[in-house]
């Protein structure tokens, strides 16, 4: 959000205390000396969001680690090139059985790699962690149903723990793999000194578990929502900007930007449901997601880090389900910017059934290298019935653990905001500022109910047809996925502000 620009000590010591600049980064390991500005990322200052980009990198993600770690890159390709299927499917040929082993031996032959050099550059470590989790992936879903436990071998599991200790992300493939850090351009953009935002149509992604348009299309789906949300990350910020000044000139500014920000959202909303023009559910529910599922998708099977002893430092990972966009930084920005997070992000909206808690019930939110954050105090309305289950943290809090460190400490900074939206319109007893509020908040839920619909059209249809419970069906996160996105969604709807709130 910030612009970029290059800060000496001088300059630090300059700021005022609270100001972002000069807040200590707590989650980075080995930082810079105390007082001393962190250029461990070229980014490092601005949290990572980029004017043109927002949480998606102004440039390319990188597409291949240099030679040393070539043996993880081939390895990968060779997954791809193999075309490796899901043990679990139906009609898996005796062929399909044999290539999957054959490649399964040789990611277990693969050397350890070391990855000191992989530290000094974080745009190294991300394909790292992209490539790493991806082979983990294909090697626990081409596991057979009847392995009791899925072990991963010391070849992957000490280089993923130790950059993903890192990172601060869990060893587990996230929405930064598959989506953030996952694309090209598919046309290259003119050579000027500053690269332009990529245009919607013009993305592709790197890698594929399957190959089809279908899963680029869903993870591409999140990309164009990222890309157009930085206009509502810019919108924010102005509206911050004039919450600082809080005369009635600025009162009316607010007004207009909220009314924009509803706009945007509801563009949100449009790219959403336009997955469904590239990405058929049954293709989705069948072929894709079950590659995304992690260990909370196995109760029955331990996922087991064989190699743990080969580095003191590395601990037993907690936290490992999968991918999901309620990993998207943008739209926690969302909740958190409008106040909508502490019904949303309230300790009871946990997604778990209560009478069949999922793995990471039993799973403490503590994931050594990503702290989940601060819970603000759940408001819940009184129309919604608390889920009774034990985690006292919600889900979309514990996904914040999952998100790329910057990204998690620009949330941070954000809840910490001085002037937060709710008490501003509370207190301005302006009714045109509490309507374009309103009118934002409903944008969010309006985002929030066809979510709903795409969720009941790619998972809730397909596991009817495959003759599977609805309570039983999970969101790669864990969750039970209907019931969890209605819930945030009537959660939503609680934060719309009554008029005789207003101060008189
Ligand atoms: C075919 C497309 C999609 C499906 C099937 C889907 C499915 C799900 C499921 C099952 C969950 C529950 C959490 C879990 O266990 O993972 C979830 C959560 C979530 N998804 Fe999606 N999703 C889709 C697309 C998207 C897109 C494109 C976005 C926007 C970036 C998005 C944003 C979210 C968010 C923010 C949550 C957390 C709940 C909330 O804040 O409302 N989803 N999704």
């Amino acid at each position: 959000m910030a612009t970029r620009f290059d800060p000496t000590p001088d300059f630090i010591d300059m700021l005022p205390p609270d100001h972002f600049l000069a807040l200590p980064r707590p989650d980075v390991h080995n930082g810079p000396p105390e007082g001393a500005p962190d250029t461990s990322t070229l980014a490092a200052h601005d949290f990572d969001v980029d004017t043109r980009t927002g949480f998606m990198p102004p440039q390319p993600p990188l597409t291949r680690l240099p030679e040393n770690w070539e043996a993880w890159e081939e390895i990968l390709d060779d997954a791809i090139l193999r075309k490796l299927q899901l043990a679990d499917k139906p009609d898996l040929t005796y062929a399909e059985k044999r290539r999957a082993s054959v490649w399964q031996a040789r990611v277990r032959n693969l050397p350890i790699l070391p990855t000191v050099e992989l530290k000094k550059s974080e745009v190294l470590l991300r394909r790292a962690h992209h490539v790493l989790a991806w082979i983990m992936h294909y090697y626990a879903r081409t596991l057979p149903p009847t392995t009791s436990d899925i072990r991963i071998p010391p070849p992957i599991t000490v280089p993923l723990l130790q950059v993903s200790s890192h990172l601060q992300l869990p060893p587990v493939l996230t929405y930064s793999d598959d989506v953030l850090y996952n694309w090209a351009l598919k046309v290259p953009a003119p050579m000027t000194i500053v690269s332009p935002a990529p245009a919607l149509d013009n993305l592709k992604c790197l890698t594929l578990f399957t190959g089809t348009r279908d899963e680029e299309e869903f993870y591409l789906s999140s990309a164009r929502i990222e890309l157009r949300g930085v206009e509502a990350l810019s919108l924010m910020r102005a509206t911050m900007d004039e919450a600082f000044v809080g005369d009635s000139i600025a009162i009316k500014r607010i007004t207009t930007y909220l009314h924009s920000l509803a706009k945007v959202i509801g563009d949100l909303t449009k790219l959403l449901l336009a997955v469904r023009e590239g990405c058929d559910p049954q293709v989705f529910y069948n072929q894709i997601r079950p590659w995304f599922r992690g260990a909370d998708s196995d109760p029955n099977r331990k996922w087991i880090f064989e190699g743990l002893e080969l580095d003191k430092e590395l601990k037993e990972p907690t936290e490992l389900s999968g991918p999901s966009a309620g990993q998207s930084s943008l739209i926690h920005a969302l909740d958190v910017f409008l106040g909508v997070d502490r019904y949303s992000h309230a300790s009871h909206v946990t997604g778990h059934s209560p009478h069949r808690p999922t793995a990471s019930t039993s799973i403490p939110p503590k994931h050594p290298a990503a702290p989940v954050p601060n819970q603000t105090p759940a408001a819940p309305p009184s129309s919604v019935k608390p889920d009774t289950t034990k985690p006292s943290v919600s889900f979309l809090t514990r996904m914040q653990s999952y998100m790329p460190r910057h990204h998690r400490a620009f949330l941070r900074h954000l809840s910490a905001n001085p002037r937060p939206l709710r008490n501003i319109i509370e207190s301005s007893s302006d009714e045109q500022l509490l309507e374009a509020y309103n009118a934002t908040v409903s944008a969010l839920k309006v985002f929030r109910d066809a979510h709903v619909r795409i969720v009941a059209i790619y998972i809730v249809g397909p596991s009817r047809r495959g003759g599977r419970p609805i309570e039983e069906t999970r969101g790669t996160g864990g969750t039970n996925a209907i019931r969890f996105v209605k819930s945030v969604r009537d959660q939503t709807a609680g934060a719309i502000m009554d008029p005789s709130t207003l101060s008189s």
